[in-house]
């Protein structure tokens, strides 16, 4: 008897028709072995490839018009991140031009540059709001995610950032309340009336910014509404945002440059994820985050590309690259962070993150003989990744003469 399936990557995995997900993996001689016959809608030779989970990318500011080509000029001058944002730019810069944005053009944009990610092997996104910093741009960017997120085949955890700067004009305290009094509430009613998905909440905890108290209770109100907290600690200046985010069982936290021992001794015990951002660290010109002192003091390190306009990068392969070369990491840790380990930050480890069965069949097929060319071609990926898989579809094809 013949059945049909999706998806058969010989001498790798199998997708089911019904799910997009994965249904059997194992060695070559298995799989071949156990579906000679089986008729298939898509059948990969992958002989001589490899094939690796789907990557992960844990931190992206992906929604605003706008881009600070200019500032990167500043910057590449001798100016400070703060010094720039100090002086009306930076994030307000941003803010200025995303709330005079249509919806329609910030989703336009959004597209284009999530599929640049996908095509870069991304196939898990967290993306989050933030250029806003008032009611109703905030909730413009959720839902031009959510638009995104119900359309586009790429997987997407959205993040409510309206902490991510203090608006022009208002104090930490009167920031703070609006958030907690205004845009929360509002926030809670959209996704409990099911028009809204929103997964994490976000608060850059930095000197400037939002002091550690502020950041505690937006922070502890998205818990209360169920959200996960996913939040920027630790960036410019010690802040003890590490072990304020371990005490109130924080997901993750990203930057983590200035973090102490004592941040880090904190999030190994209470499986904090740290989201690291070689890219930051890299365009700013900070100290590097101490991705080996967390290794190993136990913490669960994930990457993230922390696309933004301070930060134009789409590719998680340069991501791991740089997180080897400055990091100090080695490969198979850069590839763990960069799928299981940020799917874990994400909150989505139990069906992202790595091939198992039953899990979602989100994979790179890779035209090299090892899987470390990834990461040792830096800014090779064009040439290398073949086949992007989502969900047992075949999302982007590299192979000119095949037409999938
Ligand atoms: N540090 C705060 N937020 C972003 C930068 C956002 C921006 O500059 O627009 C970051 O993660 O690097
Ligand atoms: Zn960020």
């Amino acid at each position: 008897m013949l059945f049909h399936r999706k998806l058969l990557i010989k001498r790798a995995v199998y997708c089911s028709c019904s799910d997009g997900l994965i249904k059997d993996i194992g060695p070559a001689s298995t799989i071949d072995f156990q579906y000679a016959g089986v008729s298939f809608d898509k059948v990969i030779d992958a002989t001589g490839m490899c094939v690796i989970p789907g990557l992960v990318d844990a931190h992206t500011h992906p929604v605003w018009a706008g881009d600070r080509v200019h500032e990167f000029a500043l910057k590449l001058a001798g100016a400070t991140y703060m010094d720039v944002h100090r002086a009306g730019g930076g994030i307000h810069f941003t803010v200025e031009h995303t709330r005079a944005a249509l919806a329609s053009t910030l989703l336009a944009s959004l597209i284009g540059r999530l599929g640049r990610m996908q095509r870069a092997g991304t196939t898990l996104v967290e993306c989050k709001s933030g250029y806003g910093l008032e009611l109703q741009t905030e909730l413009k960017m959720l839902e031009v995610i959510e638009t995104a997120r119900r359309t586009l085949p790429i997987n997407i955890s959205s993040t409510y950032c309206g902490a991510h700067a203090v608006p022009k004009g208002k104090t930490v305290a009167e920031a703070t309340t609006d958030i907690l009094k205004v845009q929360l509430p509002r926030l809670s009613e959209r996704m409990l009336a099911g028009a809204l998905r929103v997964d994490n909440i976000d608060v850059f905890c930095e000197q400037g910014v939002f002091d550690l108290s502020s950041t505690r209770s937006i922070l502890q109100a998205g818990l209360d509404m169920g959200l996960n907290i996913n939040f920027h600690g630790d960036e410019l200046h010690p802040m003890n945002s590490a072990q304020l985010g371990a005490e109130l069982g924080a997901l993750a936290i990203s930057h983590l440059e200035e973090v102490t021992d004592e941040g880090i001794a904190a999030m190994a015990t209470a499986k904090t994820a740290a989201i690291l951002l070689p890219t930051t660290a890299y365009i700013l010109r900070l100290p590097q985050p101490r991705a080996r002192d967390m290794l190993e003091a136990g913490v669960i390190v994930a990457l993230g590309s922390d696309f933004n306009p301070n930060a134009y990068c789409c590719s998680m392969p340069v991501v791991m690259h740089l997180a080897c070369v400055n990091m100090r990491m080695s490969m198979p840790e850069a590839l763990a962070a960069a799928t299981i380990n940020a799917a874990y930050a994400l909150g989505r480890s139990h069906t992202h993150g790595s091939l198992e069965v039953n899990k979602h069949g989100d994979l790179l097929v890779l035209n090299a003989p090892r899987w470390e060319h990834l990461i040792y071609q830096l800014g090779g990926h064009q040439e290398l990744i073949r086949y992007v898989v989502i969900r047992g579809n075949v999302v982007y094809n590299n192979d000119k003469t095949m037409d999938f």
